[in-house]
């Protein structure tokens, strides 16, 4: 084990952390993990993670986090110097204090009570406000560009909003850049667990090292509007305004008999609990449910996505004769990680097939789930379909094309993209990979060294890629689907 892991897990120990199943166990002094759990490499899901040293049972208490070795904005707040500068900026929101204080734990070095943690910290990440433009554009897709450009928008104008703070506490240069901010920003943004007393959320020393595993069938079904109304909001909070790793509304879904989350602050105990949310064998990575995100929610406040999430989700533009058709929320009307139109959106579409003055006696049919005739169900898989072939038609690329760009991304060698360059449909965008990272166009580029700084513009183009194929693949999906509906109802239709 690395030096430093070994002392911050020490460090952490001293604090009170624990992952043994009871308080009266003695704790090895030299570390706080070892009864249940190990940090350990997990390349192919999310790299650094927690491993199980014992076979876990489901719902078994593994690591404990007391209050006291949380860092949160009150918890730094004892600092005289910081309590007296955050005071006069009152309008500032929590998330920007808890930023702006994570800022200045890192300014006091090794002054600071939290160093063995915060060294630990990732130096770079992936989330959206880390994309620049080429990163942007290489994601295709309006909505997800817009997505994109907003959270960038929103970390400039956080961060200018900050500065007055920041300049009160004279932070070293190296912590008054944008560049910094955004670190801070995205620590957050992927770190924070939910806390009852701030917003903004906790960083909890060990127990952010639990990597994330989409909730499973439990909520499946809840939050596609099969058991809502129209309008009325589904019930999951689906986190995606902010990113912390709390889980779903706890009140509604953690009743005593049905623990859906798999870690929480328990005020009785005063510390932070983490359970183990299925059994797990000696040796597997044990994971966290942060909650119910689509990869573009992922790659947004977390920097990666998977490539099985059953919560994905994909919206396309309808026009304003389907959203107008009925009463559902626009959120609802998208399409399945499989493929599959969302209830929402098929009962839609079936009531904007239906002539205006028939609607209202065919609704209390569309809005229950069923079809309404076979010719109209015949129309809006047509329809759908036709949708989903003009938006992959008016994309730049095709999947097949992207998967053979990411096996050249793979294999780190630039010659071979820009071997690729040679496709018409690629040249542009490697043109720009290139000119974005001031590579030199010429012959004899195969001995090209790709630095450490275009290998992280590569990985987050990579993403933008892989979140684009994945977008692809569902629309691809949905025109299979809405074909065998087409096919079965032309028995009918004969
Ligand atoms: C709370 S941290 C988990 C620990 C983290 N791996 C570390 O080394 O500190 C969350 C971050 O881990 C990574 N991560 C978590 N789960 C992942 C997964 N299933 N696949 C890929 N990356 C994941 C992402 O970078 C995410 O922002």
């Amino acid at each position: 084990m690395e030096e430093d892991q070994q002392s911050f897990l020490k460090w952490a120990g001293e604090l009170g952390v624990s992952d043994s199943t009871s308080t009266d166990q003695l704790q090895d002094p030299l570390s706080c993990l070892g009864h249940s759990l190990c940090v350990s490499h997990f390349p192919q899901a999310g790299g650094r993670g927690l491993c199980a040293v014992r076979d876990l049972r489901k719902g078994e208490l593994i690591l404990r986090v007391p209050k006291s070795a949380l860092l949160t904005s009150q918890s730094v707040m004892n600092d005289k110097k910081l309590s007296v500068a955050v005071n006069k900026h009152p309008s500032l929101s929590s998330t920007q204090i808890l930023t702006v204080c994570l800022l200045y734990e890192m300014g006091k070095g090794k002054k600071s009570k939290w160093h063995p943690y915060l060294i630990h910290l990732p130096r770079t990440y992936d989330i959206l406000a880390t994309f620049g433009e080429f990163e942007k554009q290489a994601l295709q897709v309006d909505d997800a560009r817009w997505v994109t450009e907003n959270a960038v928008l929103k970390a400039q104008l956080n961060w200018k909003e900050a500065n007055a703070l920041i300049e009160d506490l004279k932070l070293k240069p190296q912590f008054l850049t944008f560049r910094a901010w955004l670190w801070a920003t995205a620590t957050i943004s992927s770190r924070t667990l939910h806390i009852p007393w701030d917003e903004a959320g906790c960083l909890c020393p060990v127990g952010d090292l639990f990597n994330y595993a989409a909730p499973g069938k439990e909520l499946v079904g809840i939050e596609d509007g099969e058991s809502c109304l129209p309008n009325h909001p589904s019930h999951v909070t689906s986190s995606s305004d902010r990113g912390d790793m709390a889980i779903v509304d706890v009140k509604q879904f953690d009743p005593p008999f049905h623990r859906l989350t798999d870690g929480g602050f328990e005020e009785t105990i005063d510390a932070y609990c983490f359970y183990a949310r299925e059994n797990y064998r000696t040796g597997e990575q044990v994971l966290l449910c942060y909650g119910t995100y689509t990869n573009l929610e992922l790659l947004e406040h977390y920097g990666f996505l998977l490539d099985e999430n059953p919560n994905n989700k994909v919206f396309i533009p309808l026009g304003a004769p389907v959203y107008s058709s009925s009463s559902w929320p626009k959120q609802s009307l998208y399409i399945h990680h499989n493929g599959k139109p969302s209830y929402a959106l098929l009962s839609a579409l079936r009531l904007s097939a239906t002539p205006q003055n028939k609607r209202r006696s065919v609704g209390h049919l569309a809005y229950s789930g069923s079809q309404l005739s076979a010719d109209n169900e015949n129309f809006v898989m047509k329809f759908l379909s036709k949708k989903c072939s003009d938006l992959l038609k008016n994309l730049p690329t095709s999947i097949e094309e992207d998967i053979v760009l990411l096996s050249a991304m793979d294999s780190q060698d630039l010659s071979s993209l820009l071997e690729l360059r040679k496709v018409l449909s690629y040249a542009d965008e490697i043109c720009n990979f290139m000119e974005a990272n001031n590579l030199r166009d010429g012959e004899g580029d195969t001995d090209l060294e790709i630095s450490r700084k275009t290998k992280k513009y590569m990985d987050r183009w990579r993403l933008a890629v892989e979140w684009r194929i994945k977008y692809k693949q569902v629309l691809v999906d949905c025109i299979l689907y809405c074909t065998e509906v087409i096919n079965s109802l032309s028995k009918i239709l004969q």
